[in-house]
């Protein structure tokens, strides 16, 4: 296999995984990131990631010869990975590092280069932002150098694996630019590669797939509110429904988290009115956290006086994103905070008590609390994160801290009949 040139432009939680994947199989690789820190980490050959395979991952590119660069370098393809969070004041994805790392990748272009985009965008991006800042270079999107986008769809908690055997979507600009692009990712190991018929297509996909299991997922939360009326166990009722050949109804849970779920959805709005399914999912999800919070009260009473231990500030089980994280977002509900790190708001000494507790997150701001401290005299816990160190909790350990034997499983990972037999008012979605 011939070797390329790449230059990955981006190296937070994909774009070290993409240059890692490049650099693991036989490319040569210069990764670039405008953060000291993210770059002096990897130097270092310590990636900041929780996933240990992912981190081996990283390390075996980095002995293997991944070049981290202080600065971006001209190459055959550049790849960017840079963030495309959701400007919520706007209501608009926030285009403005997609747009640095095309300036930069325009200022190092050569005849024949290509430029592939992996960031999650709205619909057009490629062909109407990218593709106009390339052209200050004198060199011409799919005449003198190719372009596409190719979106990146790993799990995390399950990020190798995916990003070695999930099926790829390509996007090219022209069919240069697809048949290059083509060129360079058929060369590493990963699923097929399916070509849409231009990168709009692409980038409209990538937001669909995530836009579907918002709204499956939101269907769930919607059920689990419906089911209640009925006095029906939604979970039980969704695994009888789902033995039908064609019906797959996700989990209820106390929100969705993430920086893809949650954000994603909107970027479909950015050029079309025609969302109202996608935006009532959304609000549906959005709900759960005041669902717990308002059920929580429903059991115990006005929550003014309570201590709430919340375990799990994680968006989801066994990762240490915090990124609108329902535990974090539920902490929040509960004393009214604005801030993002609920439990040091200067006001809430007359409200609530909170713990916050996360074996997987080391964020200070959290003010975080080992679980035995987190739990002593609390007059309930909230389990907002299936962390596989909650799902093995005893109930006699919990029951011997709390002062009441309330917990809230949002997530169904207890077993509620021990929980039950221990004494425990076990609440469930
Ligand atoms: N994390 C996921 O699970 C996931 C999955 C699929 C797609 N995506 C999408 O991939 C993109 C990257 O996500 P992420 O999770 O890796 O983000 P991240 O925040 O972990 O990393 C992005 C990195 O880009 C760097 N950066 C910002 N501007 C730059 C520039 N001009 N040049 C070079 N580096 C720059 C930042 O310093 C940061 O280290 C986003 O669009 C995201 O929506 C993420
Ligand atoms: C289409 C798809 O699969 N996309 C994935 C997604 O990754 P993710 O980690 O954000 O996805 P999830 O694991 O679904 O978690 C999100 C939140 O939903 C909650 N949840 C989940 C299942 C359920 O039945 N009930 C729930 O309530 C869960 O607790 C958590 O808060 O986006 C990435 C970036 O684009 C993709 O790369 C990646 O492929």
């Amino acid at each position: 296999m011939l070797s390329m040139r790449v230059c990955v432009h981006g190296l937070g939680y994909i774009g070290m995984a993409t240059a890692s994947l490049f650099a693991n199989n036989g490319h040569d690789v210069v990764g670039f990131d405008t953060d000291d820190r993210v770059r002096s980490q990897l130097k270092r050959g310590e990636p900041d990631v929780s996933e240990d395979q992912l981190e081996s991952y990283v390390r075996a590119a980095i002995d293997s010869g991944l070049t981290i660069s202080d600065e971006p370098v001209p190459a055959a393809y550049h790849i960017i990975c840079v963030p495309t969070p959701y400007d919520k004041s706007a209501g608009s994805a926030d285009l403005r590092y997609v747009k640095e790392a095309s300036q930069t990748v325009s200022s190092l272009l050569r005849p024949n280069d290509v430029v592939v985009l992996e960031s999650t965008v709205p619909p057009s991006t490629t062909a109407t932002v990218v593709a106009p800042i390339l052209s200050q270079s004198g060199l011409e999107p799919g005449e003198d150098i190719g372009l596409g986008y190719v979106p990146e769809t790993m799990l995390p908690g399950n990020a190798i694996t995916e990003l070695r055997s999930n099926d790829r979507i390509l996007g090219g600009y022209d069919s240069a630019s697809t048949a290059a692009i083509k060129n360079l990712y058929e060369a590493v190991p990963t699923g097929s590669l399916n070509v849409a018929p231009d990168a709009t297509t692409a980038e409209f996909v990538k937001l669909v797939q995530n836009a579907f299991r918002d709204v499956n997922i939101a269907y769930a939360n919607a059920l689990a509110l419906i089911a209640r009326d009925y006095g029906v166990n939604v979970r039980d009722a969704i695994e009888l429904a789902n033995s039908h050949p064609r019906v797959d109804i996700l989990n209820p849970g106390p929100g969705v988290g993430g920086h893809c779920l949650p954000v994603d959805p909107f970027f479909l709005g950015a050029n079309s009115d025609n969302t109202d399914l996608i935006d009532t999912a959304r609000q549906v999800n959005q709900r759960m956290p005041h669902y717990v919070v308002d059920r929580l009260a429903e059991e115990l009473g006005p929550l003014d006086d309570k201590t709430i231990a919340i375990l799990g500030v994680a968006y989801k089980g066994n990762v240490d994103d915090t990124r609108n994280s329902p535990g974090l977002e539920i902490a929040r509900t509960i004393v009214g905070a604005e801030s993002e790190a609920p439990s040091l708001e200067p006001d809430r000494q007359d409200t609530t008590s909170l713990r916050l507790c996360d074996p997987y997150v080391s964020n200070s701001r959290y003010d975080l609390e080992p679980l035995s401290d987190a739990l002593d005299g609390a007059d309930a816990a909230v389990l907002a994160t299936a962390h596989d160190e909650f799902a093995d909790l005893s109930p006699e350990r919990v029951g011997s801290l709390l002062d009441t034997r309330v917990i809230f499983d949002t997530l169904d990972v207890l077993d509620s009949e021990a929980w039950t037999e221990a004494g425990f008012d076990l609440l469930r979605i």
